[in-house]
């Protein structure tokens, strides 16, 4: 592996530096809202209703990189099964169904996911996730049979659980995996559109493309810790233990994000403030994440986010990573660039940096296979 790809991977400076920032004072009141754009004119036959929610899209990116979208064609059904199935997962399966699919098993970062195996920032999370990346088979394009995986490897590493553990759990999955990777296609043409490109510039390095779904449980903090729930869309300081997955930005082109009713996730203002996000029925949030950031030199702004659990029921969501084939580099578009500007960011190689980030996520740095001390 290339070592400028390790070191970008593990340089901490980026969040640092949002974190730390605290000067901006369009955002200082909690009247921000996060953009919501219906994106029905971007499935039709005309350009320029297309290239119109591309520059809604464009605002956004440029603004705090998130927004939610509406009318995007992923079937409610589709929706529905995948929470439910998240729900079957964390609260059917026993604890020793659940390590027989322990992260610590994959080389990948891929299965089960318990709270106190990783973290993003140090912070003692309460989350538990469960993690699968993509298949051919559940890509409805078929994929174009070069797919590698993140160490170059022909196989896949899923863990799935058995089928007469939880019936109809792979089938419900996979099925929206599919729907999912569809909207992400057809977005990243919006993005292309959105910066200038041709609709179909990025089409070519998404045919075996990198696509970690997770599945994720945040716990309702016990009663004695439970804090009050916030009167406004500002949210009040959390304490390190009731953080359900602490302050991080994403690691790929952008993340679709689906969640149960109950709210919790919050993204950094640049001001400094935390806003929590409020999707409206029936959206997806997006935001742009680092390799986004990195092809326009930090024009498209990879946001920080994080989330805290402060109802009283669980919080479930499945962010979809969505990524270009991990064998692509990632490097600044010259188009992004003003004259005589030079790149903010190295080229890096999309599967190996991301390899590294999950990496961090164990204490030690090591990674996860055998990796069971880790905490
Ligand atoms: O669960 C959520 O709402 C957000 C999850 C997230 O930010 C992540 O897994 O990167
Ligand atoms: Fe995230």
């Amino acid at each position: 592996m290339d070592s400028t790809t390790i070191e970008e991977a593990r340089s901490t400076s980026y969040i640092e530096a949002r974190l730390a920032a605290k000067d901006d004072p369009q955002y200082a009141s909690s009247n921000y809202t996060i953009p919501i754009i219906d994106i029905s004119p971007s499935f039709s036959s005309s350009l320029s209703s297309r290239q119109s929610v591309a520059d809604q899209i464009r605002s956004a990116c440029t603004n705090t990189g998130f927004f939610y979208i509406t009318s995007h064609g992923v079937p409610l059904s589709s929706r529905e099964t995948i929470l439910t199935q998240a729900e079957r997962f964390f609260n059917t399966l026993s604890r020793q169904q659940k390590e027989e699919l322990h992260i610590k098993k994959s080389e990948l970062g891929l299965g089960w996911e318990p709270s106190e195996y990783t973290s993003i920032a140090g912070d003692v999370e309460t989350k538990e996730g469960f993690n699968f990346g993509y298949e051919a088979k559940m890509d409805k394009s078929g994929g174009d049979g070069k797919y590698r995986n993140l160490d170059g490897s022909e196989e896949n590493k899923n863990m799935w659980p058995g089928e007469e553990d939880l019936p109809g759990f792979r089938e419900g999955v996979g099925e929206y995996y599919g729907a999912v990777l569809d909207l992400a296609r057809h977005l990243f043409r919006l993005f292309a559109l959105s910066l200038s490109l041709p609709e179909t510039h990025f089409d070519h390095m998404t045919t075996h493309p990198g696509g970690i779904a997770r599945l994720m449980y945040y716990p309702a903090p016990k009663s004695s810790a439970l804090p009050s729930p916030p009167m406004t869309s500002e949210s009040p300081d959390a304490k390190s233990e009731q953080i359900g997955l602490g302050a991080h930005s994403d690691y790929e082109c952008f993340t679709l994000l689906l969640s149960s009713a109950v709210p919790g996730l919050e993204i950094l203002l640049p001001s400094g403030h935390w806003h929590i996000a409020n999707p409206p029925p029936n959206s997806f949030i997006v935001n742009v994440a680092d390799f986004m950031m990195r092809w326009t030199n930090g024009v498209y702004k990879s946001t920080i986010h994080r989330v805290v659990n402060r109802g009283r029921e669980t919080r479930y969501s499945v962010p979809f990573f969505f990524s270009v084939n991990y064998d692509e580099v990632v490097e600044t578009l010259p188009t992004c660039l003003k004259e005589g500007e030079k790149s903010r960011y190295k080229p890096i190689r999309a599967g190996e940096y991301i390899l590294e980030r999950l990496k961090v996520t164990t204490k030690d740095g090591a990674g996860f296979y055998g990796n069971e001390d880790v905490f």
